[in-house]
């Protein structure tokens, strides 16, 4: 038996990295992120951080369209290099793991990288096979597993992008888990694109039974995004509270503005909330 996980903690690419400038970190936002971890940590919550790729991972994946995965019909040059864009997308990934995993542990954390690519499998881009004892028992450990978007072997395509908005499902329909929260570089989900003039910030969206929302729902997506960007993020949560009976509700909140009381709390009062949260309508 494993222990109960309070919340599965999202840092999101977009929220630390530049997305539109190869591998450029926000140093801040990411020390902004680790402190409210900390927090959290503080207060006895059992944690699991996943972070995004950004401008980490997404570029190589773009330029050597990695999500495609390999076919037979492709030429030993093409071949090649998509082999090659698969090593360089993982290696761009990595580098971002160990930003992420270092801003942790500096400030006393115990993070320990987990990377997808080298033990989750996947079958038509969905996770069939992976480590959840390990996961587990490192939780057991009080320890803080840290995973990550990541390239992974696939049974259909020979390999693909698993986004670590779906590893976090995955763990939320796995794990007893309270919360997910989505940590990103915009207050939450907005009822269109937060560029176009006025934006609303929806502070609750109720999912029903079948994993519908309450209400229309704009959405568009950076051309340096290969995961689905906002629209995976929102189809993740509407899975998580929906296939958990709601059970585990899920929040979307600017890193700047996350603090350890509406992560780990409870209960979360969206009166004032400057972030969303999706809940199961009743
Ligand atoms: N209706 C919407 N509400 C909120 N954000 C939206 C909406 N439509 C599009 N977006 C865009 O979605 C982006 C956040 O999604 P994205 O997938 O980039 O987040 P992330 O998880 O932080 O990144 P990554 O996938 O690199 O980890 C925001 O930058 C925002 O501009
Ligand atoms: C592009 C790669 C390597 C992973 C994408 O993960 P995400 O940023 O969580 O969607």
């Amino acid at each position: 038996m494993f222990p109960t996980i309070d919340a599965i903690i999202k840092i999101g690419g977009s929220a630390i990295t530049k997305k539109d400038e190869l591998e450029t970190i926000k140093t801040d936002a990411l020390q902004r992120a680790a402190e409210c971890i900390r927090q959290c940590r503080e207060s006895g919550a059992t944690l699991v951080v996943v972070h995004g790729a950004g401008s980490f991972g997404h570029h190589h994946a773009r330029s050597y369209e990695i999500n495609k995965g390999i076919s037979t019909s492709m030429d030993q040059e093409a071949l090649e290099k998509k082999l090659l864009g698969f090593s360089l997308t993982r290696q761009s990934v990595q580098k971002l793991n160990q930003l992420v995993v270092k801003a942790l542990v500096d400030i006393g954390i115990p993070a320990v990288a987990c990377p997808p690519g080298s033990s989750w499998r996947t079958n038509k881009h969905e996770p069939v096979s992976w480590p959840r004892d390990t996961i587990g028992q490192l939780l057991k450990n009080n320890l803080v597993p840290v995973l990550h978007g990541d390239g992974c072997m696939d049974e259909t395509d020979g390999f693909c992008i698993l986004s670590g908005d779906t590893i976090i499902k995955t763990l939320c329909l796995s794990f007893d888990v309270k919360r997910a929260v989505f940590l990103t570089d915009v207050a939450g989900v907005f009822d269109r694109p937060p560029c176009e003039p006025d934006a609303k910030l929806l502070k609750s969206i109720s999912v029903n039974i079948d994993g519908e929302v309450n209400q229309v729902i704009g959405m568009s997506q950076s051309k340096n995004d290969v995961t689905g960007g906002m629209v995976l993020k929102l189809n993740t949560a509407t899975k998580i509270v929906s296939q958990t009976q709601g059970k585990c509700t899920v929040l979307v909140c600017a890193v700047d503005s996350c603090d350890s009381n509406t992560i780990c709390s409870p209960e979360v009062d969206v009166c004032n909330a400057q972030f969303t949260k999706i809940v199961m309508a009743k």
